[in-house]
């Protein structure tokens, strides 16, 4: 079976059906034709001459869901008038609400929570900045902001239609750790400018998650945002990833007993979650990385216009080997792939090393499709939740900020992410530990609660936390 988007299996369609000319079980000839299943049918309204029904269907990937539409339409007696499935029901107007922690009932209360009586906060504020942590939602509120520029693996596709990613994050921060996260989607692609925005939104919030700006822009505006604010910025793809890869591959090389300073490991995609995560393995302790992006392994004998793949060379591949993918992955022990579906070859995956890990995690088609590689590789990940063991920084974000906002920390520094990739890998005991479970699940509660203790003690050894955290 071939690898699908992941999405929309499960479509509702709404028909208005002629009384006289149709025939239902051509409807579900056409059904049956795409490879789906009726698992209800709902009588919306009823005419003398008409009958609108919705008819659910099970088991269609996006491909048979737009055959099957076509079949339909086609059907003498038959028109579809809207066609939903539940990823899109789940989207109507929007994925989170503002919630209040107090409501008016008379106009004292009006008096108090606004004009006049407010203003005796703000000037609070104004004295003593730093009471904007307890008197506003600054304590307990980030913002999740992307310019649009490299949604999933969407590629550029403009803020409008970022939105629904980051309210996506926004809602994930809020259940999985009760942090307030608010969108911010950009109408700019201009590095100065989206440091000015931020810069200018930042008072309100207590850290700042950048999320899908491309490579390599994303690393000016971080360093630059970091460098300026005195709230954590942490830009996800880059650093929520890297958490993770080293989490997961912590606890898969306790299957394969190899050591992490022993290892060869070939990264496809040297961007903004790449060019991280080979940062992260080489502070972990790994010393043979290899970086590929399009044009091959990055090595010390090419000029890059990319400032950072210069400074990439000089960090990684020791033996400054050059060639595409199949040649440098020979011999490897594991691939990680951050870049574009389906550019590794099950060739490729024979001629690594005995016991093999593969991380496929490009969104939302991977690498390689999983079920090709798994005979021949020894562990398997990709970033999807319809595979076992899914890497995908929704394991980090949430935890990771929890700690930084309990702990009112500075930053996010090296020694944080490293206690959260420890600890994320820790949730996974020996007794449970398998080639299909070297990750926890998004739904294990004990995630976040690890990663933010570990976080706000590696906050207050380095020195950037603000204060101790209440209970
Ligand atoms: N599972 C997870 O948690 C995450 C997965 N990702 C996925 O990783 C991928 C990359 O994301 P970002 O680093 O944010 O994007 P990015 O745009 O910063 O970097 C992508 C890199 O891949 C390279 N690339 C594209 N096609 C390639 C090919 N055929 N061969 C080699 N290199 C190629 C590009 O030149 C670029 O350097 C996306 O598919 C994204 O969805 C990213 C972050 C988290
Ligand atoms: C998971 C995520 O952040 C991405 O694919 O961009
Ligand atoms: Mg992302």
């Amino acid at each position: 079976m071939a690898i699908t988007s992941g999405t929309s299996t499960h479509i509702i369609m709404r028909l208005q059906l002629d009384r006289e000319t149709h025939s239902f079980s051509e409807i579900a000839n056409c059904i049956s034709i795409a490879g789906g299943d009726v698992i209800g049918i709902d009588v919306i309204s009823s005419t003398k001459t008409h009958t609108v029904r919705d008819i659910t269907v099970n088991g269609l990937d996006l491909t048979n869901s737009k055959l099957l539409i076509d079949l339909i339409s086609k059907l003498r007696g038959v028109k579809v008038i809207n066609i939903s499935d539940r990823t899109f029901l789940m989207h109507l107007g929007g994925k989170i609400e503002t919630g209040l922690k107090s409501k008016i009932k008379n106009r004292d209360d009006l008096s108090r929570v606004y004009t006049p009586g407010v203003a005796s906060v703000c000037t609070a504020i104004a004295e003593e900045p730093d009471k904007a942590y307890s008197l506003t939602i600054k304590r307990n509120t980030v913002a999740v902001i992307s310019d649009g520029t490299a949604v999933l693996g969407l590629g550029n596709i403009g803020p409008a239609a970022a939105m629904p990613v980051m309210e996506g994050k926004a809602l994930l921060f809020k259940q999985l750790a009760n942090v307030d996260a608010f969108p911010l989607c950009l109408d700019t692609q201009d590095t100065e400018e989206i440091i000015r925005t931020i810069k200018a939104v930042a008072p309100a919030f207590g850290g700042i998650n950048l999320e899908d700006i491309a490579s390599p822009r994303c690393f000016e505006i971080e360093r630059r945002l970091k460098e300026e604010l005195d709230v954590p910025v942490f830009h996800d793809d880059q650093h929520g990833t890297a958490v993770v890869i080293l989490a997961g591959l912590i606890n898969a090389l306790r299957i394969t007993k190899k050591k992490l300073e022993d290892i060869k490991v070939v990264i496809t995609g040297i961007g903004a979650a790449g060019m991280a995560c080979s940062k992260m393995l080489l502070s972990a302790g790994v010393k043979n990385i290899i970086g590929v992006d399009r044009m091959g392994a990055i090595n010390r004998n090419e000029k890059y216009d990319n400032i950072y793949w210069t400074e990439y060379a000089n960090m990684t591949n020791p033996d400054n080997l050059s060639g595409n993918l199949s040649e440098v992955i020979e011999g490897a022990d594991v691939f990680i792939g951050l870049s574009a579906p389906g550019i590794l070859k099950v060739e490729d995956v024979k001629s690594m090393a005995k016991d093999p890990i593969v991380f496929a995690m490009a969104n939302p088609l991977p690498e390689i499709d999983p079920e090709k590689a798994e005979p021949y590789v020894r562990v398997m990940a990709t970033g999807r939740s319809d595979f076992p063991n899914q890497i995908n920084n929704v394991l980090c974000f949430p935890g990771i900020f929890r700690g930084a906002l309990d702990s009112r920390s500075t930053e996010i520094n090296e020694e944080m992410k490293l206690a959260a990739a420890h600890a994320i890998a820790s949730v996974v005991r020996d007794e449970e530990l398998n080639e299909a479970y070297i990750i926890p699940s998004v739904f294990n509660e004990k995630v976040v609660e690890k990663v933010r203790e570990a976080v706000i003690k590696a906050a207050h050894e380095t020195g950037v936390a603000r204060r101790e955290p209440r209970e």
